[in-house]
């Protein structure tokens, strides 16, 4: 067994983790472009913490253009073992209330204009995805949430939007009646990236609005959901203090972390050299050999 490092996602209002103890900025470069901004690493309680904001520092890049590719990569390189991601996400429910914490379990992807996987063109692979979410680290965050003070809801549909904008009053209608608890922007193909690292991912949103859905309140704006978001950083940060004291010494295997031992489909003998040299990170306990052949071959 080994130790956990988390890699932490920080979304709209998060751009920075807190303190961290001996934080160092370092550089990392990822096979799938630039990621986000800059990642930091130290440590909270003796636990690894690496971070890297998603729309980058000043929030410059729409959830259409962050590079999760990138993101999911450049933490695998640093030896994350297990990603928290934290969001903004707007209710689609009357108990979610703006400021509640939720503990998000199942996806429905809407997005339509995003790099969804890092397979394809000469080595593909298909991972199982029925649960996006890692049971166990949902809950050791949702613990953390609840022991920082958070109103937490344990559970709930997240329907992720292409954006920019938000909704429309018949598609918020629609995703409820689907059955869909909160909804953003960007949490796919975050968690099926992660998925493919064998990264089991959580999400924790932070509700900063009622969507349009609602009668009695004021249709979605984003100056109120950056007071919300404001108001509820420290509690986001407390939150990832309590999770370091919280995870047991040592980490227990996760099935997630050798998902792609039954997933490649493309047979060795026909994996694109370039392909396979790229997921040497995401995949790096698969395709090492095979880059290692390759080199030795030239
Ligand atoms: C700031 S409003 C919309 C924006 O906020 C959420 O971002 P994130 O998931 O990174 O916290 C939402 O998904 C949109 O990207
Ligand atoms: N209502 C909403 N729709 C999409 N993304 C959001 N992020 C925060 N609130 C949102």
């Amino acid at each position: 067994m080994a130790g956990w490092h988390i890699g932490v996602i920080g979304g709209s209002g998060l751009y920075d983790p807190g303190a961290l103890d001996e934080a160092q900025e370092i550089p990392v470069a990822s096979a799938f472009g630039e990621p986000s901004g800059p990642v930091v690493t130290g440590r909270l309680g003796g636990v690894r913490f690496t971070f890297v904001a998603r729309h980058g520092a000043g929030h410059r890049l729409s959830p259409t253009h962050v590079n999760y590719r990138a993101n999911v990569d450049v933490l695998k390189r640093c030896g994350v073992t297990d990603v928290l991601a934290i969001s903004a996400i707007g209710s689609l429910a009357e108990d979610m209330a703006p400021g509640h914490f939720v503990a998000v379990d199942q996806i429905i992807d809407r997005t339509t204009r995003r790099e969804g996987s890092f397979f394809g063109n000469g080595v593909v692979a298909h991972v199982p995805l029925a649960d996006p979410v890692c049971p166990r680290l949902s809950a050791l965050a949702a613990d953390a949430a609840k022991a920082a003070g958070a109103t937490l809801h344990r559970g709930g549909t997240y329907v992720a939007i292409e954006g920019p904008q938000f909704s429309t009053r018949a598609e918020s209608h629609l995703y409820r009646s689907w059955g869909a608890q909160v909804i953003g922007m960007t949490a796919m193909p975050e968690a099926r990236l992660a998925r493919e690292a064998e990264l089991p991912y959580a999400l924790l949103g932070m509700v900063t609005d009622y969507d349009c859905w609602r009668d009695a309140t004021a249709d979605v704006d984003v100056t109120d959901i950056l007071a919300v978001m404001r108001a509820n950083a420290d509690l986001a940060q407390t939150t990832l203090a309590r999770l370091a004291a919280s995870l047991p010494g040592e980490r227990a295997a996760s099935p997630i972390d050798t998902v792609l031992d039954h997933a490649i489909i493309t047979p060795r003998d026909n994996w694109d050299p370039a392909a396979a040299a790229r997921l040497d990170a995401v995949a790096g306990r698969i395709v090492s050999v095979v880059s290692n052949r390759g080199a030795t071959s030239e």
